[in-house]
């Protein structure tokens, strides 16, 4: 059933559709000429250099940003034609800039709890057990129920990482996206990190999810579909083990690479 401000002609299922996009500023091309479709059950991957227009793409879908030609649908709900920020609160969103916005003095549980109310920092808001206890479920789940009376600004980037998801899956989101999780992660913070992404795509339930990364190897088994790209344009995107191939890469980082598949994860290397 489609929501009360859903466009007609966009497919219900489609959680993204982006349909002919351009977004410019100061004479620029961020992205150009961009098509892209997210359905319900797909866990996609942005993949593509510095610059490429993957955040561009992200924060099209976070409403964040609207296109400057083309159109955009977010759960239904076409940009420029919505409430956005009631259409925001149906997504979870991780990105270094949200990082940012959390206070050093909150603790990882209150971190987690002020998502009910869509704020950062605890003020007057008053939670509910069933908040507490949900916020209190997701650490666990992500790793770090032992650090919820921790204040953040004392956390290590990977456990800062685990909370801010905790914190998007506070909503329950239909959509979660993801910008560059294991940024800045040493190995083993980056395996546990992938392995538990990879838990939650795995999981029938788990939210739409697109996590944005430049490498390969950061890719969670059980993401579906990948999108390559490269100056604000698709280089290839579809089903992911179509488009994670050596000549697709090499097209969108602009040198030879070769890419090996070793179960369903991915390794990338210059020829
Ligand atoms: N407000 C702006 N005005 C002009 N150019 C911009 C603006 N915002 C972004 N750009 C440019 O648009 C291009 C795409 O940026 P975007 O942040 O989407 O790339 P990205 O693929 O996410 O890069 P990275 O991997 O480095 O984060 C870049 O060349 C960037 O410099």
């Amino acid at each position: 059933m489609l929501a009360p401000n859903a466009s007609p002609e966009v497919d219900p299922d489609l959680v993204i559709a982006v349909d002919d996009v351009t977004v410019t500023r100061g004479g620029n091309h961020l992205v150009q000429d961009v098509g892209w479709q997210v359905e319900l059950d797909e866990r996609w991957v942005l993949l593509g250099p510095n610059g490429a227009g993957k955040t561009t793409l992200l924060n099209l879908a976070s409403a964040r940003l609207f296109p400057t030609s083309g159109t955009v649908h977010v759960l239904g709900e076409r940009l420029g034609r919505t409430n956005v920020a009631e259409l925001r609160t149906r997504l979870g969103l991780v990105t270094a800039a949200a990082g940012a916005r959390i206070p050093g003095d909150e603790t990882a549980h209150d971190t987690v709890l002020t998502a009910a109310w869509g704020v950062v920092g605890r003020f007057r808001e008053a939670y509910d057990e069933m908040d507490a206890g949900r916020a209190t479920e997701l650490l666990e789940q992500w790793g770090v129920g032992h650090l919820a009376d921790r204040r953040y600004g004392t956390l290590s980037d990977g456990e800062r990482k685990r909370v801010q998801i905790a914190r998007a899956m506070m909503t329950d989101p239909e959509l979660l996206l993801l910008d560059e999780p294991a940024a800045g992660l040493d190995l083993g913070g980056r395996e546990d990190l992938v392995r538990r992404l990879s838990e939650l795509a795995l999981d029938p339930d788990a939210p739409a999810t697109v996590l944005v990364t430049h490498h390969v190897e950061e890719i969670p088994p059980g993401y579906t579909h990948a999108l390559l790209m490269r100056d604000g344009a698709v280089v290839a995107a579809g089903p992911a083990p179509e488009v994670i191939t050596g000549e697709h890469l090499s097209k969108t980082f602009g040198l030879p690479l070769s890419v090996t598949r070793i179960g369903d994860r991915y390794t990338a290397q210059a020829l």
